[in-house]
């Protein structure tokens, strides 16, 4: 388990996905999140102390339950302050990365941001998530978005029987799973290495485990 900042810059650097230049774009990021909070409520000011652990890290290990030659878009559902969406696309240059966010000022934020770490492979979708187009994508990404059955209810139709599924969902993520009525076979769920109380959704629609890389 990770326990302060010192940890989780540790774990970063042990991580393949975390070269000199995903560095630089998470420190780019850390740098203007904590700007612009000044300006908008992204994230909570405790957080923010913390915030390699709380929100880099804690969006960084998603990739750990991702198949290795996993390929295709990544759709971060409510990304808001850009969590886990922009540090995927920080730390996956290759991958295809949608941001669904319907809150203006945060649409803003999450436009300006991928330009000025320089992210090429982000798109933005600012607009709700029920307006968006429907395509397939390859990994479905949630944090604090929605209850699991609403979220399951309004997403569903980006998912394949293969598609991933990556849902942080703190402490309630055993009750939320056990209180689902369909799919509950298709999903388990995984300890948060950032907190021992925390669980992340894993699972397919067909029933497959994510492997660790
Ligand atoms: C609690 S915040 C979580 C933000 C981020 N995922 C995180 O964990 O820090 C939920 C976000 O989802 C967005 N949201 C809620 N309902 C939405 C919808 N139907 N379509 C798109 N975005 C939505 C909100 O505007 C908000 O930014």
């Amino acid at each position: 388990m990770i326990a302060n900042e010192e940890a989780a810059r540790s774990w970063l650097r042990s991580r393949p996905e975390v070269d000199k230049a995903a560095t630089v774009r998470l420190e780019n990021l850390v740098a203007l999140l904590s700007a612009e909070n000044q300006r908008q409520n992204l994230v909570s000011a405790a957080s923010l102390e913390q915030v390699w652990l709380r929100h880099i890290v804690d969006s960084a290990q998603l990739l750990a339950h991702v198949p290795r030659g996993t390929s295709g878009a990544w759709m971060d559902l409510g990304t808001g302050a850009g969590f886990p969406g922009l540090v995927i696309a920080a730390l996956r240059p290759e991958t295809a990365v949608l941001l669904v966010e319907s809150r203006t000022r945060r649409i803003e934020w999450l436009s300006r941001a991928a330009a000025e770490i320089g992210l090429t492979n982000v798109r933005v979708c600012g607009q709700r998530l029920e307006a968006v187009e429907t395509r397939p994508v390859s990994v479905i990404s949630a944090r604090a978005f929605a209850p699991l059955d609403r979220l399951l209810e309004l997403s569903a139709r980006f998912s394949t029987r293969d598609t991933l599924w990556l849902l942080p969902k703190g402490r309630s993520a055993k009750q939320e799973l056990e209180d689902l009525r369909t799919w509950r076979h298709a999903f388990h769920v995984e300890q948060s290495i950032t907190d021992p109380q925390a669980g992340i959704i894993v699972g397919t629609l067909a029933g497959g485990k994510g492997r660790p890389t």
